[in-house]
Protein backbone atom coordinates (compact mmCIF):
# COMPACT_ATOMS: atom_id res chain seq x y z
CA UNK A 1 0.00 0.00 0.00
CA UNK A 2 1.60 3.49 -1.22
CA UNK A 3 -0.41 5.49 1.21
CA UNK A 4 2.16 4.54 3.99
CA UNK A 5 3.94 7.88 5.57
CA UNK A 6 7.66 7.32 5.36
CA UNK A 7 8.19 9.80 8.81
CA UNK A 8 12.14 10.06 7.66
CA UNK A 9 11.95 11.46 4.74
CA UNK A 10 8.90 13.63 5.84
CA UNK A 11 10.74 14.69 8.77
CA UNK A 12 13.59 15.85 6.80
CA UNK A 13 12.04 17.08 4.05
CA UNK A 14 9.10 19.23 6.02
CA UNK A 15 11.19 21.25 8.08
CA UNK A 16 12.06 23.59 5.44
CA UNK A 17 8.54 23.88 3.47
CA UNK A 18 6.09 26.97 3.94
CA UNK A 19 3.11 26.49 6.13
CA UNK A 20 -0.67 27.17 4.91
CA UNK A 21 -3.10 27.52 7.54
CA UNK A 22 -7.17 27.03 6.65
CA UNK A 23 -9.58 26.95 8.31
CA UNK A 24 -12.84 24.51 6.78
CA UNK A 25 -16.43 25.53 7.44
CA UNK A 26 -19.55 23.62 6.51
CA UNK A 27 -23.30 23.28 7.57
CA UNK A 28 -24.55 19.53 8.96
CA UNK A 29 -23.43 16.88 6.03
CA UNK A 30 -22.05 19.14 3.71
CA UNK A 31 -19.36 16.74 3.21
CA UNK A 32 -16.42 18.22 5.52
CA UNK A 33 -15.03 15.69 7.01
CA UNK A 34 -15.16 13.45 3.80
CA UNK A 35 -13.25 16.25 1.99
CA UNK A 36 -10.80 16.25 4.94
CA UNK A 37 -10.24 12.70 4.98
CA UNK A 38 -9.67 12.72 1.04
CA UNK A 39 -6.50 15.42 1.27
CA UNK A 40 -5.14 13.06 4.10
CA UNK A 41 -5.45 9.69 1.79
CA UNK A 42 -4.73 11.41 -1.40
CA UNK A 43 -1.60 13.43 0.03
CA UNK A 44 -0.71 10.37 1.11
CA UNK A 45 -0.11 11.44 5.05
CA UNK A 46 -2.13 7.77 6.49
CA UNK A 47 0.00 5.64 8.27
CA UNK A 48 -1.00 1.53 7.15
CA UNK A 49 -3.15 0.68 10.29
CA UNK A 50 -5.49 3.68 9.83
CA UNK A 51 -5.48 2.52 6.34
CA UNK A 52 -6.72 -1.15 7.12
CA UNK A 53 -8.71 0.71 10.13
CA UNK A 54 -10.88 2.80 7.44
CA UNK A 55 -11.31 -0.03 5.12
CA UNK A 56 -12.65 -2.06 8.04
CA UNK A 57 -14.91 0.54 9.94
CA UNK A 58 -16.45 1.67 6.65
CA UNK A 59 -17.68 -1.64 5.75
CA UNK A 60 -19.15 -1.94 9.51
CA UNK A 61 -20.70 1.62 9.86
CA UNK A 62 -19.41 3.73 7.46
CA UNK A 63 -22.62 5.81 5.33
CA UNK A 64 -20.42 6.12 2.26
CA UNK A 65 -22.13 2.78 0.86
CA UNK A 66 -19.70 0.75 -1.23
CA UNK A 67 -16.89 3.12 -0.91
CA UNK A 68 -14.69 3.95 1.35
CA UNK A 69 -15.93 6.71 4.25
CA UNK A 70 -12.78 9.20 4.74
CA UNK A 71 -15.35 10.57 7.12
CA UNK A 72 -14.46 8.00 9.54
CA UNK A 73 -11.00 9.53 10.32
CA UNK A 74 -12.31 12.30 11.68
CA UNK A 75 -14.64 10.71 14.00
CA UNK A 76 -13.02 11.03 17.00
CA UNK A 77 -13.74 14.83 16.57
CA UNK A 78 -17.62 14.15 15.71
CA UNK A 79 -18.29 11.91 19.07
CA UNK A 80 -17.01 14.60 21.19
CA UNK A 81 -19.56 16.79 19.31
CA UNK A 82 -22.16 14.79 19.73
CA UNK A 83 -21.52 14.35 23.45
CA UNK A 84 -21.04 17.59 23.74
CA UNK A 85 -17.82 17.13 25.66
CA UNK A 86 -15.57 19.57 23.73
CA UNK A 87 -16.22 21.75 21.10
CA UNK A 88 -13.07 22.73 20.46
CA UNK A 89 -11.38 23.62 17.13
CA UNK A 90 -9.66 20.49 15.90
CA UNK A 91 -6.53 21.01 14.15
CA UNK A 92 -5.40 18.36 11.48
CA UNK A 93 -2.15 18.60 9.92
CA UNK A 94 -0.48 17.29 6.50
CA UNK A 95 1.87 18.24 4.22
CA UNK A 96 2.63 17.46 0.61
CA UNK A 97 5.71 17.83 -1.70
CA UNK A 98 5.54 21.45 -2.06
CA UNK A 99 3.44 22.93 1.65
CA UNK A 100 2.91 22.13 5.06
CA UNK A 101 -0.81 22.41 6.26
CA UNK A 102 -2.57 23.12 9.26
CA UNK A 103 -6.51 22.36 8.97
CA UNK A 104 -8.59 24.43 11.65
CA UNK A 105 -11.62 22.09 11.58
CA UNK A 106 -14.37 24.10 12.94
CA UNK A 107 -17.74 22.86 13.87
CA UNK A 108 -20.64 24.79 11.48
CA UNK A 109 -23.59 25.69 13.94
CA UNK A 110 -23.95 29.28 15.12
CA UNK A 111 -23.62 28.23 18.88
CA UNK A 112 -19.82 27.01 17.63
CA UNK A 113 -19.21 31.12 15.96
CA UNK A 114 -16.44 31.20 18.90
CA UNK A 115 -14.79 28.42 17.92
CA UNK A 116 -15.08 29.28 14.18
CA UNK A 117 -13.14 32.54 15.70
CA UNK A 118 -10.67 30.83 17.31
CA UNK A 119 -10.16 28.53 14.14
CA UNK A 120 -10.30 31.21 12.16
CA UNK A 121 -7.79 33.96 13.76
CA UNK A 122 -4.68 32.81 12.26
CA UNK A 123 -5.53 31.26 8.94
CA UNK A 124 -5.19 32.44 5.46
CA UNK A 125 -7.48 30.38 3.83
CA UNK A 126 -10.90 29.34 4.57
CA UNK A 127 -12.50 26.67 2.85
CA UNK A 128 -16.43 26.87 2.78
CA UNK A 129 -18.55 23.89 1.42
CA UNK A 130 -21.36 23.82 0.17
CA UNK A 131 -23.75 20.91 -0.78
CA UNK A 132 -24.30 21.03 -4.32
CA UNK A 133 -28.25 20.40 -4.41
CA UNK A 134 -29.02 23.06 -1.77
CA UNK A 135 -26.14 25.70 -3.22
CA UNK A 136 -25.81 28.90 -1.11
CA UNK A 137 -27.77 28.60 2.78
CA UNK A 138 -27.69 31.00 5.52
CA UNK A 139 -24.51 29.36 7.11
CA UNK A 140 -22.82 29.73 4.04
CA UNK A 141 -23.32 33.41 4.34
CA UNK A 142 -22.77 33.50 8.48
CA UNK A 143 -19.39 31.53 7.75
CA UNK A 144 -18.09 34.15 4.90
CA UNK A 145 -19.00 36.80 7.02
CA UNK A 146 -16.92 35.85 9.90
CA UNK A 147 -14.14 34.59 7.85
CA UNK A 148 -14.23 38.36 6.50
CA UNK A 149 -14.70 39.93 9.64
CA UNK A 150 -11.35 37.80 10.39
CA UNK A 151 -9.41 39.24 7.52
CA UNK A 152 -9.05 36.03 5.81
CA UNK A 153 -7.86 36.87 2.39
CA UNK A 154 -7.91 33.67 0.51
CA UNK A 155 -11.73 31.76 -0.07
CA UNK A 156 -12.29 28.62 -1.54
CA UNK A 157 -15.92 27.93 -2.36
CA UNK A 158 -15.98 23.97 -2.30
CA UNK A 159 -18.97 23.39 -4.13
CA UNK A 160 -19.24 19.72 -3.19
CA UNK A 161 -21.68 16.58 -3.89
CA UNK A 162 -21.11 17.02 -7.65
CA UNK A 163 -21.78 13.82 -8.39
CA UNK A 164 -25.70 14.14 -7.17
CA UNK A 165 -26.23 17.00 -10.07
CA UNK A 166 -24.42 14.72 -12.90
CA UNK A 167 -21.46 17.55 -12.93
CA UNK A 168 -24.24 19.99 -14.08
CA UNK A 169 -22.29 23.26 -14.98
CA UNK A 170 -25.33 25.05 -14.84
CA UNK A 171 -25.99 24.13 -11.40
CA UNK A 172 -22.25 25.33 -10.18
CA UNK A 173 -22.79 28.54 -12.24
CA UNK A 174 -25.81 29.20 -10.27
CA UNK A 175 -24.56 28.28 -6.83
CA UNK A 176 -21.31 30.51 -7.91
CA UNK A 177 -23.05 33.51 -9.02
CA UNK A 178 -25.53 33.63 -6.07
CA UNK A 179 -22.24 33.15 -3.84
CA UNK A 180 -20.17 35.82 -5.77
CA UNK A 181 -23.43 38.23 -5.35
CA UNK A 182 -22.72 38.42 -1.90
CA UNK A 183 -19.58 38.00 -1.16
CA UNK A 184 -18.50 41.33 -3.19
CA UNK A 185 -19.85 43.71 -1.13
CA UNK A 186 -17.89 41.96 2.18
CA UNK A 187 -14.36 43.02 0.28
CA UNK A 188 -12.63 39.67 0.36
CA UNK A 189 -9.95 40.20 -2.33
CA UNK A 190 -9.66 36.16 -3.35
CA UNK A 191 -12.12 34.28 -4.12
CA UNK A 192 -12.42 31.13 -6.13
CA UNK A 193 -15.05 28.44 -6.28
CA UNK A 194 -14.51 24.91 -7.09
CA UNK A 195 -16.83 21.97 -8.44
CA UNK A 196 -15.47 19.07 -6.50
CA UNK A 197 -16.97 15.48 -5.28
CA UNK A 198 -15.07 14.58 -2.17
CA UNK A 199 -16.49 11.46 -2.31
CA UNK A 200 -15.21 10.32 -5.23
CA UNK A 201 -12.29 12.64 -5.55
CA UNK A 202 -13.04 14.92 -8.23
CA UNK A 203 -10.87 17.71 -8.83
CA UNK A 204 -9.91 17.73 -5.06
CA UNK A 205 -6.16 16.33 -5.93
CA UNK A 206 -6.44 15.46 -9.47
CA UNK A 207 -8.50 17.44 -11.88
CA UNK A 208 -11.87 15.42 -12.84
CA UNK A 209 -12.71 14.25 -16.30
CA UNK A 210 -16.50 14.86 -15.05
CA UNK A 211 -15.93 18.60 -15.25
CA UNK A 212 -14.68 19.35 -19.05
CA UNK A 213 -16.22 22.76 -18.74
CA UNK A 214 -14.43 23.51 -15.36
CA UNK A 215 -11.10 25.81 -16.51
CA UNK A 216 -9.67 25.95 -12.99
CA UNK A 217 -7.19 23.48 -10.86
CA UNK A 218 -8.16 21.30 -8.25
CA UNK A 219 -8.44 22.02 -4.56
CA UNK A 220 -5.23 20.41 -3.65
CA UNK A 221 -3.32 22.41 -6.87
CA UNK A 222 -5.13 26.01 -5.60
CA UNK A 223 -4.07 25.13 -1.66
CA UNK A 224 -0.01 24.45 -2.74
CA UNK A 225 0.09 27.10 -5.11
CA UNK A 226 -2.17 29.84 -3.71
CA UNK A 227 0.31 33.10 -2.67
CA UNK A 228 0.13 34.31 0.72
CA UNK A 229 3.52 36.05 1.03
CA UNK A 230 1.79 39.39 0.40
CA UNK A 231 -1.22 38.75 3.17
CA UNK A 232 1.96 39.64 5.86
CA UNK A 233 2.37 43.21 6.80
CA UNK A 234 6.13 43.90 5.86
CA UNK A 235 5.80 47.71 5.31
CA UNK A 236 4.97 48.77 9.08
CA UNK A 237 7.42 48.07 11.59
CA UNK A 238 5.56 47.24 15.09
CA UNK A 239 7.93 45.41 18.06
CA UNK A 240 5.90 45.04 21.16
CA UNK A 241 7.94 44.26 23.86
CA UNK A 242 7.50 41.18 25.53
CA UNK A 243 9.95 41.48 28.30
CA UNK A 244 13.33 43.27 28.81
CA UNK A 245 16.91 40.60 29.53
CA UNK A 246 19.04 41.90 31.61
CA UNK A 247 21.20 39.35 32.79
CA UNK A 248 24.09 41.66 33.16
CA UNK A 249 24.99 45.74 33.57
CA UNK A 250 26.68 45.60 29.82
CA UNK A 251 23.36 43.99 28.33
CA UNK A 252 19.94 45.22 27.67
CA UNK A 253 17.63 43.38 25.62
CA UNK A 254 14.74 43.58 24.22
CA UNK A 255 13.03 40.45 23.74
CA UNK A 256 9.62 39.92 21.38
CA UNK A 257 8.22 39.34 18.39
CA UNK A 258 8.13 41.42 15.27
CA UNK A 259 4.51 42.12 14.92
CA UNK A 260 4.51 43.49 11.39
CA UNK A 261 7.41 45.42 9.41
CA UNK A 262 10.66 44.83 8.75
CA UNK A 263 13.57 45.98 11.36
CA UNK A 264 16.92 46.20 9.73
CA UNK A 265 20.58 46.82 12.25
CA UNK A 266 21.34 50.56 12.56
CA UNK A 267 17.54 51.73 11.68
CA UNK A 268 16.60 54.67 13.97
CA UNK A 269 13.41 53.26 16.41
CA UNK A 270 11.36 55.28 18.37
CA UNK A 271 10.25 53.35 22.04
CA UNK A 272 6.74 54.20 22.88
CA UNK A 273 4.99 56.14 24.39
CA UNK A 274 7.96 57.73 25.53
CA UNK A 275 8.66 58.97 22.54
CA UNK A 276 12.63 58.63 22.62
CA UNK A 277 14.95 57.29 20.13
CA UNK A 278 17.68 55.29 19.47
CA UNK A 279 19.20 52.98 16.90
CA UNK A 280 19.46 49.29 16.64
CA UNK A 281 22.82 48.04 17.55
CA UNK A 282 21.93 44.41 16.79
CA UNK A 283 19.19 41.86 16.25
CA UNK A 284 19.88 38.75 18.60
CA UNK A 285 18.62 35.29 18.01
CA UNK A 286 19.09 31.52 19.45
CA UNK A 287 20.79 30.68 16.22
CA UNK A 288 22.97 34.25 16.27
CA UNK A 289 22.71 37.94 14.97
CA UNK A 290 20.78 39.01 12.55
CA UNK A 291 20.66 41.77 9.78
CA UNK A 292 17.24 42.40 9.93
CA UNK A 293 13.70 40.48 11.01
CA UNK A 294 10.55 40.20 10.07
CA UNK A 295 7.61 39.11 11.17
CA UNK A 296 6.76 36.13 13.04
CA UNK A 297 10.52 36.41 13.71
CA UNK A 298 11.20 36.44 17.46
CA UNK A 299 14.45 38.32 18.34
CA UNK A 300 16.26 40.53 20.98
CA UNK A 301 17.04 43.66 19.61
CA UNK A 302 19.65 45.53 21.51
CA UNK A 303 19.88 49.91 21.55
CA UNK A 304 22.74 52.01 20.98
CA UNK A 305 21.53 54.13 23.82
CA UNK A 306 20.40 53.43 27.71
CA UNK A 307 16.43 54.34 26.81
CA UNK A 308 13.78 52.94 29.11
CA UNK A 309 11.37 50.74 27.39
CA UNK A 310 9.32 47.86 29.28
CA UNK A 311 7.07 44.76 28.53
CA UNK A 312 3.90 46.07 26.72
CA UNK A 313 5.36 49.11 25.15
CA UNK A 314 6.28 49.34 21.98
CA UNK A 315 9.49 49.90 19.21
CA UNK A 316 8.23 51.12 15.54
CA UNK A 317 9.79 53.10 13.28
CA UNK A 318 9.47 57.04 14.03
CA UNK A 319 8.37 58.16 10.52
CA UNK A 320 5.88 55.59 10.41
CA UNK A 321 3.22 55.38 13.80
CA UNK A 322 0.71 53.55 14.92
CA UNK A 323 -2.30 54.86 16.58
CA UNK A 324 -2.01 55.94 19.89
CA UNK A 325 -5.13 55.96 21.79
CA UNK A 326 -7.35 55.41 24.87
CA UNK A 327 -10.49 55.07 22.67
CA UNK A 328 -11.20 52.53 19.73
CA UNK A 329 -14.08 51.30 17.75
CA UNK A 330 -13.99 47.76 16.96
CA UNK A 331 -16.26 44.64 15.84
CA UNK A 332 -16.49 41.89 18.75
CA UNK A 333 -17.40 38.79 19.37
CA UNK A 334 -18.74 37.65 22.63
CA UNK A 335 -16.89 34.46 23.75
CA UNK A 336 -18.10 33.73 27.54
CA UNK A 337 -21.42 31.58 28.75
CA UNK A 338 -21.74 34.82 31.34
CA UNK A 339 -23.30 37.63 29.03
CA UNK A 340 -21.73 40.73 28.65
CA UNK A 341 -22.22 43.35 31.94
CA UNK A 342 -21.96 46.69 30.67
CA UNK A 343 -21.09 48.15 34.21
CA UNK A 344 -18.38 45.61 34.60
CA UNK A 345 -14.65 46.32 33.78
CA UNK A 346 -12.65 44.01 32.13
CA UNK A 347 -8.90 43.46 31.35
CA UNK A 348 -7.66 44.20 27.60
CA UNK A 349 -4.40 42.20 25.79
CA UNK A 350 -3.75 44.12 22.93
CA UNK A 351 -0.03 42.68 21.71
CA UNK A 352 1.96 42.43 24.34
CA UNK A 353 -0.01 45.07 26.57
CA UNK A 354 -2.22 44.71 29.43
CA UNK A 355 -4.64 47.33 31.04
CA UNK A 356 -7.92 47.88 32.08
CA UNK A 357 -11.02 48.76 30.18
CA UNK A 358 -14.62 49.63 30.09
CA UNK A 359 -17.04 49.39 27.31
CA UNK A 360 -18.57 52.32 26.79
CA UNK A 361 -21.31 51.83 24.07
CA UNK A 362 -22.35 49.38 21.55
CA UNK A 363 -23.28 50.86 18.33
CA UNK A 364 -25.19 48.20 16.63
CA UNK A 365 -25.44 44.41 16.85
CA UNK A 366 -25.10 42.18 13.77
CA UNK A 367 -27.33 39.64 13.13
CA UNK A 368 -24.95 37.06 11.91
CA UNK A 369 -27.52 35.31 9.54
CA UNK A 370 -28.78 38.05 7.24
CA UNK A 371 -25.21 40.33 8.31
CA UNK A 372 -28.43 43.37 8.99
CA UNK A 373 -27.41 45.57 11.94
CA UNK A 374 -29.26 45.72 14.75
CA UNK A 375 -29.72 49.19 16.42
CA UNK A 376 -29.24 50.09 19.57
CA UNK A 377 -30.64 53.38 21.23
CA UNK A 378 -28.36 55.74 20.64
CA UNK A 379 -25.01 53.51 21.77
CA UNK A 380 -26.65 52.72 25.19
CA UNK A 381 -28.19 49.53 26.43
CA UNK A 382 -31.57 49.66 27.34
CA UNK A 383 -33.74 47.13 29.43
CA UNK A 384 -34.67 46.03 25.69
CA UNK A 385 -31.53 45.82 24.45
CA UNK A 386 -29.65 42.44 26.19
CA UNK A 387 -26.25 43.15 26.23
CA UNK A 388 -24.07 40.84 24.27
CA UNK A 389 -24.59 36.95 24.28
CA UNK A 390 -22.20 34.17 23.33
CA UNK A 391 -21.70 34.44 19.68
CA UNK A 392 -23.24 37.75 19.17
CA UNK A 393 -21.36 40.29 17.34
CA UNK A 394 -21.24 44.39 17.72
CA UNK A 395 -19.58 47.13 17.07
CA UNK A 396 -18.44 48.56 20.29
CA UNK A 397 -16.59 51.65 21.77
CA UNK A 398 -14.15 50.78 24.90
CA UNK A 399 -12.05 53.04 26.61
CA UNK A 400 -8.73 51.69 27.86
CA UNK A 401 -7.00 52.70 31.71
CA UNK A 402 -3.36 53.24 29.54
CA UNK A 403 -2.93 54.37 25.69
CA UNK A 404 -2.51 51.27 23.55
CA UNK A 405 -0.76 51.43 20.51
CA UNK A 406 -2.47 49.80 17.50
CA UNK A 407 -3.69 49.67 13.90
CA UNK A 408 -6.96 49.32 12.15
CA UNK A 409 -7.06 45.35 12.08
CA UNK A 410 -7.46 45.79 8.49
CA UNK A 411 -4.17 46.98 7.79
CA UNK A 412 -1.77 45.04 10.62
CA UNK A 413 -4.06 42.30 12.25
CA UNK A 414 -1.79 41.75 15.13
CA UNK A 415 -1.66 45.15 16.75
CA UNK A 416 -5.45 45.82 15.34
CA UNK A 417 -6.82 42.69 17.22
CA UNK A 418 -7.23 42.21 21.18
CA UNK A 419 -8.96 39.88 23.77
CA UNK A 420 -11.34 41.25 26.84
CA UNK A 421 -10.22 39.22 29.63
CA UNK A 422 -12.82 38.48 32.98
CA UNK A 423 -10.81 40.18 35.89
CA UNK A 424 -13.05 37.84 38.00
CA UNK A 425 -12.95 34.58 36.48
CA UNK A 426 -10.09 34.81 34.23
CA UNK A 427 -12.10 34.10 31.02
CA UNK A 428 -11.60 35.32 27.50
CA UNK A 429 -15.15 37.47 27.53
CA UNK A 430 -14.27 38.32 23.98
CA UNK A 431 -12.06 38.75 20.94
CA UNK A 432 -12.13 42.23 19.02
CA UNK A 433 -11.06 43.78 15.69
CA UNK A 434 -10.16 47.43 16.17
CA UNK A 435 -12.35 49.49 13.15
CA UNK A 436 -10.39 53.10 14.20
CA UNK A 437 -10.08 55.21 16.47
CA UNK A 438 -13.29 57.02 18.13
CA UNK A 439 -12.45 60.82 16.37
CA UNK A 440 -12.28 59.05 13.49
CA UNK A 441 -15.74 56.76 13.78
CA UNK A 442 -17.42 55.26 10.74
CA UNK A 443 -14.41 56.26 8.37
CA UNK A 444 -12.45 53.16 8.37
CA UNK A 445 -14.99 50.54 8.91
CA UNK A 446 -15.72 48.11 6.07
CA UNK A 447 -19.02 49.35 4.89
CA UNK A 448 -18.61 53.45 5.15
CA UNK A 449 -15.20 54.48 3.75
CA UNK A 450 -15.44 58.25 2.40
CA UNK A 451 -15.03 58.44 -1.29
CA UNK A 452 -13.03 61.11 -2.12
CA UNK A 453 -14.10 62.14 -6.46
CA UNK A 454 -11.79 64.10 -7.80
CA UNK A 455 -13.49 64.14 -11.10
CA UNK A 456 -16.17 66.44 -9.21
CA UNK A 457 -13.90 68.53 -8.31
CA UNK A 458 -12.58 71.56 -9.82
CA UNK A 459 -9.28 70.66 -9.63
CA UNK A 460 -6.68 70.52 -12.45
CA UNK A 461 -5.26 66.87 -12.95
CA UNK A 462 -1.59 68.03 -12.15
CA UNK A 463 -2.88 68.83 -8.62
CA UNK A 464 -4.33 65.43 -8.41
CA UNK A 465 -0.73 63.67 -7.09
CA UNK A 466 -0.31 66.27 -4.49
CA UNK A 467 -4.10 65.67 -2.80
CA UNK A 468 -2.94 61.51 -3.15
CA UNK A 469 -0.14 61.85 -1.35
CA UNK A 470 -2.06 63.98 1.74
CA UNK A 471 -4.17 60.59 1.28
CA UNK A 472 -1.53 58.19 1.43
CA UNK A 473 -0.52 60.66 4.56
CA UNK A 474 -3.86 60.07 6.04
CA UNK A 475 -3.95 56.52 5.17
CA UNK A 476 -0.64 56.21 6.73
CA UNK A 477 -2.17 57.54 10.44
CA UNK A 478 -5.13 55.11 9.65
CA UNK A 479 -7.80 56.95 8.21
CA UNK A 480 -8.91 55.17 4.75
CA UNK A 481 -10.13 57.57 1.99
CA UNK A 482 -11.33 55.58 -1.42
CA UNK A 483 -9.83 57.95 -4.06
CA UNK A 484 -11.76 57.90 -7.51
CA UNK A 485 -9.86 59.82 -10.18
N1 LIG B 1 -22.62 11.61 -3.09
C1 LIG B 1 -21.75 12.24 -2.30
N2 LIG B 1 -21.82 12.09 -0.98
C2 LIG B 1 -20.92 12.74 -0.21
C3 LIG B 1 -19.91 13.56 -0.77
N3 LIG B 1 -19.18 14.06 0.24
C4 LIG B 1 -19.71 13.56 1.39
N4 LIG B 1 -20.76 12.77 1.11
C5 LIG B 1 -21.61 12.04 2.05
O1 LIG B 1 -22.34 12.99 2.81
C6 LIG B 1 -22.51 12.55 4.14
C7 LIG B 1 -21.95 13.58 5.11
O2 LIG B 1 -20.55 13.67 4.93
P1 LIG B 1 -19.59 14.15 6.10
O3 LIG B 1 -18.24 14.23 5.52
O4 LIG B 1 -19.79 13.32 7.30
O5 LIG B 1 -20.21 15.58 6.33
P2 LIG B 1 -19.76 16.70 7.36
O6 LIG B 1 -20.04 18.00 6.69
O7 LIG B 1 -18.41 16.45 7.86
O8 LIG B 1 -20.80 16.47 8.46
P3 LIG B 1 -20.67 16.87 9.99
O9 LIG B 1 -19.32 16.39 10.45
O10 LIG B 1 -21.78 16.10 10.62
O11 LIG B 1 -20.79 18.35 10.03
C8 LIG B 1 -21.81 11.20 4.22
O12 LIG B 1 -22.76 10.18 4.03
C9 LIG B 1 -20.82 11.23 3.06
O13 LIG B 1 -20.49 9.96 2.56
C10 LIG B 1 -19.86 13.70 -2.20
O14 LIG B 1 -19.03 14.39 -2.78
N5 LIG B 1 -20.81 13.01 -2.90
Amino acid sequence: MDNKLDIKAFLDKDEQKDLLRLLTAGSVDDGKSTLIGRLLFDSKKLYEDQLDALERDSKRVGNAGEHIDYALLLDGLKAEREQGITIDVAYRYFSTNGRKFIIADTPGHEQYTRNMITGGSTANLAIILVDARTGVITQTRRHTFLVSLLGIKHVVLAVNKMDLVDFSEERFDEIVSEYKKFVEPLGIPDVNCIPLSALDGDNVVDKSERTPWYKGISLLDFLETVHIDNDHNFTDFRFPVQYVLRPNLDFRGFCGKVASGIVRKGDTVMALPSGKTSKVKSIVTYDGELDYAFPPQSVTLTLEDEIDVSRGEMLVHPDNLPIVDRNFEAMMVWMDEEPMDINKSFFIKQTTNLSRTRIDAIKYKVDVNTMEHLSIDNGQLTKDNLPLQLNQIARVVLTTAKELFFDPYKKNKSCGSFILIDPITNNTSAVGMIIDRVEMKDMAATDDIPVLDLSKLDIAPEHHAAIEKVVKELERQGLSIKVIK
